[in-house]
């Protein structure tokens, strides 16, 4: 995974405020750079102000002696922010949902939402696989009945994943692949329901309305925000209006293999409060890993 280090980012600022008093007063003094730094960083502008507030918030009150390591002190501050950041959004067995999907009512749905390009398809194919490694019968709704080419390309990645396809066709209403989708899933043909659907901008309200749409008749038992970890502060505004206006349960940040910076992770779940499921590491249908916050913070702090 590259590599960012928030250490090395703000090792000028923190060499700076060594020599002062580690206060609330000398990191407001501060605060700007620290928050133009996160947003280097990728992090969203809001997010950056916030959690540099919080920063704060921590350090004042915080006693620390003459010699005591500041630069450290600092450091580990911001690391506990970060980690308290993921860890209250909570986190997602995927696998253990689907198990017990499967155990109870014979199968499982997933609806994929995000914006148009961000590997919406490849995810969906990427889990299909690792779902068929489980050993479910997996089927993935082409919902994607506008973009030319996109069944063909679900139909590529479902036989490389050794799942099934439930397609009407283009320009066929998404809404109602997914409901076949899923209504054949309740009559057994299927244990997992991947719902693949067209990657469309937040700003279009007609777009984010037949997402609503979809969602609504499909009626999913999991909803996945699949986002591009590029993106940097833009991820910040898709989470938020496909949260708002549609919903979701959990996200994936794509291309995390070649996200150098890294700040999109942490704004997409502080302003959706959702946990981050898996991370994209390539373009292969095995480049699928489980986010794991530790190993995050590893890489924003090594
Ligand atoms: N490097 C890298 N590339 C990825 C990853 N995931 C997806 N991609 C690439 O991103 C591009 C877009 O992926 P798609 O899966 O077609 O995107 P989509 O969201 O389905 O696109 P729409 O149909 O427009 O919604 C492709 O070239 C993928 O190979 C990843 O984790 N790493």
């Amino acid at each position: 995974m590259p590599k960012l280090s928030l250490g090395k980012v703000f090792s000028a600022i923190i060499e700076e405020v060594a020599y002062t008093e580690l206060d609330e007063k000398t990191l407001k003094r501060h605060a700007d750079a620290f928050v133009l730094r996160l947003v280097e960083a990728g992090v969203a502008l809001e997010v950056a102000e916030a959690l540099v507030a919080d920063l704060s918030g921590r350090i004042s009150g915080k006693k620390l002696g003459r010699f005591a390591d500041k630069r450290k002190a600092l450091l580990d501050e911001l690391r506990a922010l970060i980690r308290d950041v993921f860890l209250s959004a909570g986190s997602v067995d995927l696998d253990g949902l689907v198990k017990r999907g499967v155990a109870g009512k014979g199968f499982f749905s997933i609806l994929f939402l995000g914006p148009n390009g961000h590997g919406k398809t490849t995810t969906v194919a990427k889990l299909a696989y690792r779902f068929r490694k489980q050993g479910y019968r997996v089927a993935i709704a082409a919902a994607d009945t506008f973009r030319a080419g996109s069944i063909e390309q679900v139909s590529q990645w479902a036989s490389r994943a050794g799942a099934e396809v439930v397609s009407l066709g283009y320009n066929a209403d998404p809404a109602a692949v997914a409901y076949e989708a899923v209504k054949k899933g309740e009559k057994g043909d299927f244990q997992v329901v991947l719902i693949d659907t067209a990657g469309r901008m937040h700003t279009k309200k007609n777009l984010m309305d037949e997402m609503k749409k979809i969602a609504r008749v499909a009626s999913p038992d999991f909803k996945v925000f699949v986002g591009d970890a590029l993106v940097g502060n833009d991820a910040v505004e898709q989470a938020k209006t496909f949260f708002s206006e549609v919903g979701f349960d959990g996200s994936i940040l794509t291309k995390f293999d070649a996200d150098i910076r890294g700040g999109a992770a942490l704004s997409v779940v502080y302003v959706t409060k959702k946990p981050l499921l898996y991370v994209g590491t390539g373009q292969g249908i095995e480049d699928l890993k489980e986010f794991n916050v530790e190993e995050y913070l590893g890489m924003l702090f090594e």
